[in-house]
């Protein structure tokens, strides 16, 4: 069937990726142009959709995503059609995509949602894991269930979750920065939440959990698909809630923090008894200051840059990911961001023509507003696969729209070790060099409120905890209102500061 493509008059909206930004894409391409075919391809066997969404406020939104057959999409868009095949090559000059299942497709807008991949610190080494889709997810669950003693390397969204969900394992984390958490937190948030990793009572946590995946039949059948080895969907919030993350041992947590410091070698068990004659690091609670010699054999073991050796079951890297942009691209002339993101303009639009691209394969490379910045989140995957379906449909009838107010102000709601975490704008102060003020309020264990503040207007904001603040300090943060004359007042919890700015 591969032969060379038909002219690009011929072509549909195609939409690569079966994850929140193509679905979405292609959902709102549908409704857009409900008498044109629109094609979803994607390598998944299950994509997923965007469900009970909520907009909170101007720009905070809540929204549950389910995993789906793809004929649930086609039922709900009579003109959506899934093809579920990878794209095996692009051949951008031809505006055409041919697909593992050796057919082609002509497209006139074609736009990449096809997500990233785990960037692990050591590629093919059976101990590392990464953890991106249900399949990997599963295959780490599995791991952990004969598992005495793990190490996780990285200090971002995931390591944050599985120190807090794993329990009846060693946890050895291992962290580049001086404090937890740090492309979220500063050292400040960071504190207030270790203190609940190491306090909590094993009985409250459990209380707090609740079963959201279910088993419908379909489930199974796409499983034994997608462990055939397909490029998985990212997973999302709540994404442990159906797995038992539990070890061997019978405790609840175990973790033992190495801070400031990388991995410089992994050995593997015989490499590491016949070459080396180290002795092992025994990992050490926070408050036993002993110093013991780990006899124990393990499968991998893992030097550390500050010389320490640890012993341990397997690795999860939880270092970041790589836009999905190889091999499938390779061949266009795209430009690519450092992040090895594909570069697109505030039209979502890449560097070749017709083609845009949305979600975690793509760098924003326009000029954002002061107060907002890309991350690759479930949330973002969502607007930026909203607006480059809406960028496509105008400029397919030679119009242009204005920027969606989605990107005006970073908004990301959370949970960290079970409080409620919202990010808003510059949060951690990014970019504002040294000329801004932070405000703070901290109630151990129940709240943790910081306002980033720049010449009196308010740039960002971190609350932790049930705070009832975020659209007060959403308003504020849009609006650029002058906060000097309020000083301290800003953040004292006897001042009803909703009215204070109603
Ligand atoms: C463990 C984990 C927890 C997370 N938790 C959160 C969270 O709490 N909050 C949050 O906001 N974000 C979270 N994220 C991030 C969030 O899931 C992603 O940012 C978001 O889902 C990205 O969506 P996407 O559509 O761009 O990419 P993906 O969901 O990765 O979808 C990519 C799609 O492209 C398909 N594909 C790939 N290559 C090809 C190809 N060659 N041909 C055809 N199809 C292809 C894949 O099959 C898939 O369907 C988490 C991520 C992980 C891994
Ligand atoms: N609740 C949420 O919002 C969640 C969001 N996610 C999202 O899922 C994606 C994947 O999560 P995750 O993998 O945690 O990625 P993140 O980008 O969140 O964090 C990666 C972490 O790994 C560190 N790192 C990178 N390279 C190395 C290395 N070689 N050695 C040691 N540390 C390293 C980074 O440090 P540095 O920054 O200094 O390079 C950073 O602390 C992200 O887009 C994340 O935002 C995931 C889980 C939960």
């Amino acid at each position: 069937m591969e032969g060379p493509c038909s002219p690009p008059t011929a072509g549909k909206f195609v939409v690569v990726g079966g994850g929140i930004a193509g679905v979405t894409c292609a959902e709102q391409l549908a409704i857009n142009f409900p008498s044109e075919d629109i094609l979803l391809i994607t390598a998944s066997p299950v994509i997923k959709a965007v469900t009970n969404f909520k907009q909170v406020s101007k720009v905070l939104e809540e929204f549950d995503v389910e995993e789906q057959p793809s004929t649930m999409l086609e039922n709900r868009f009579p003109n959506i059609k899934v093809i579920e095949s990878g794209v095996k090559q692009l051949k951008s000059k031809e505006h055409c995509i041919l697909t593992e299942d050796g057919n082609q497709h002509i497209y006139k807008k074609l736009c990449l949602c096809a997500g990233a991949k785990p960037k692990l610190i050591c590629e093919g080494n059976p101990y590392v894991l990464g953890i991106r889709d249900t399949d990997s997810a599963q295959e780490f669950q599995k791991q952990l269930t004969k598992a005495k003693r793990i190490m996780i390397i990285g200090n971002g969204g995931i390591a944050l979750e599985l120190v807090y969900e794993i329990e009846g394992c060693e946890v050895i984390w291992v962290i580049k920065d001086k404090a937890i958490g740090n492309t979220f937190f500063d050292a400040g948030a960071a504190e207030f939440l270790t203190s609940k990793l190491i306090d909590e009572k094993p009985e409250a946590k459990i209380a707090q959990k609740r079963t959201r995946y279910t088993t419908e039949g379909w489930k199974k059948e796409v499983q034994a698909r997608a462990n055939a080895g397909n490029i998985g969907s990212a997973l999302g919030p709540d994404w442990h809630e159906g797995l038992d993350l539990k070890g061997t041992k019978e405790f609840s947590h175990k973790i033992h923090i190495e801070t400031m410091c990388e991995v410089k070698k992994i050995y593997l068990q015989e490499e590491f008894r016949i070459s080396e004659k180290k002795s092992l690091t025994f990992p050490r609670d926070h408050h036993d200051q002993s110093v013991t010699t780990d006899k124990e054999i393990w499968p991998v073991y893992v030097e550390l840059t500050n010389e320490k050796i640890y012993g341990c079951d397997f690795i999860v890297s939880a270092t970041g990911v790589t836009p999905n942009i190889e091999p499938f691209l390779c061949g266009n002339n795209f430009d690519v961001g450092e992040d090895g993101g594909l570069k697109v303009d505030d039209h979502m639009h890449t560097s070749l023509p017709d083609i845009y691209a949305a979600g975690d394969i793509c760098t924003a490379s326009w000029h954002p507003s002061p107060v907002w910045q890309q991350m690759r989140l479930w949330t973002q995957a969502r607007q930026m696969g909203w607006y480059a379906a809406k960028c496509m449909a105008t400029a397919s009838v030679g119009e242009s729209i204005d920027m969606d107010f989605s990107f005006e102000l970073f908004a990301h709601v959370t949970k960290f070790f079970n409080y409620k975490v919202v990010l808003l704008g510059k949060y951690n102060a990014q970019g504002l060099g040294s000329n801004h003020e932070l405000l703070l309020r901290c109630t151990k264990g129940q709240e943790y409120i910081k306002a980033v503040l720049q010449n009196g207007r308010m740039m960002g904001a971190v609350l932790i905890g049930e705070t009832d603040l975020e659209e007060t300090f959403e308003n504020l943060i849009l609006n650029q209102m002058n906060l000097s004359a309020y000083g301290e007042d800003l953040l004292d919890p006897n001042i009803d500061i909703e009215d204070y700015f109603d």
